[in-house]
């Protein structure tokens, strides 16, 4: 079948171990190449970078850099980062800045805003979107906060802490999209995947597993 999703390629450009599995989640067999074409966070005053513009600019980067090495394919990319009062948290680069992060984000409400591009290398042709999710965090003592940078746990995440992880205790309540905060939004990624024909939940499933509903008994 023309279009469907067993005749496209797919490329995962990205090095996350979060964003393999949830891709891994919708069934549709791909690639992981990472790219290195991610931009320093802003270090201006704050509020002067909307956090859906940047994640999406990042996403779209990531996903081009990686379509010039593979002809044909499907290329996603994404990326997430935390907004807490107008400021931009990415990554922390050590332990210090990880028990700031926690610092600033504990008892209170933040936004983790995830952008995804969908980018089609044989003609070039880019699907974007972004995904905002409020995230309120429970007041941390400074030895909890300790322990849970002791974990290293909060190193290689936005905002320092994984919502899947240990961090799931310090997140009493979200708003909005779960995987997004995770790394990448399925629902979106879905909508994104079926403008180039893709389909996670196409006919092609019932093919793959034949069961009393494919037979009509
Ligand atoms: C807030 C939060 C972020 N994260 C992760 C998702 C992303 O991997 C990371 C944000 O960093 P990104 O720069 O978006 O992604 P990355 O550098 O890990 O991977 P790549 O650029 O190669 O795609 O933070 C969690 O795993 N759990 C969380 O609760």
């Amino acid at each position: 079948m023309k279009g469907t999703s067993s005749q496209r390629r797919l490329v995962l450009a990205s090095s996350s171990p979060r964003r393999v599995q949830l891709l891994a989640m919708l069934g549709l067999p791909f690639v992981q190449d990472p790219s290195r074409a991610e931009e320093p966070l802003p270090a201006g005053p704050a509020g002067t970078v909307d956090p859906e513009d940047w994640a999406l600019r990042q996403a779209l980067r990531k996903a081009k850099d990686v379509a010039r090495r593979h002809p044909g394919a499907l290329v996603i990319g994404a990326d997430t980062v935390v907004e807490l009062d107008g400021r931009l948290l990415g990554k922390p680069q050590d332990r210090q800045e990880a028990m700031a992060m926690l610092g600033a984000l504990a008892g209170r409400e933040h936004r983790v805003a995830s952008g995804v591009a969908v980018v089609d290398a044989s003609t070039g042709r880019a699907a974007t979107g972004t995904r905002l999710t409020r995230v309120w965090m429970r007041p941390l003592t400074r030895t909890e906060i300790e322990a849970y940078v002791a974990t290293g746990e909060p190193m290689d995440k936005a905002g320092a802490y994984a919502i899947q992880g240990l961090g799931a205790t310090l997140v009493p309540r979200i708003e909005g999209c779960y995987f997004n905060v995770v790394g990448l939004p399925l629902p979106l990624l879905a909508d994104l995947l079926s403008l180039f024909g893709v389909r996670v939940l196409g006919p092609e499933r019932i093919l793959a597993h034949p069961g009393p509903g494919a037979s009509g008994r």
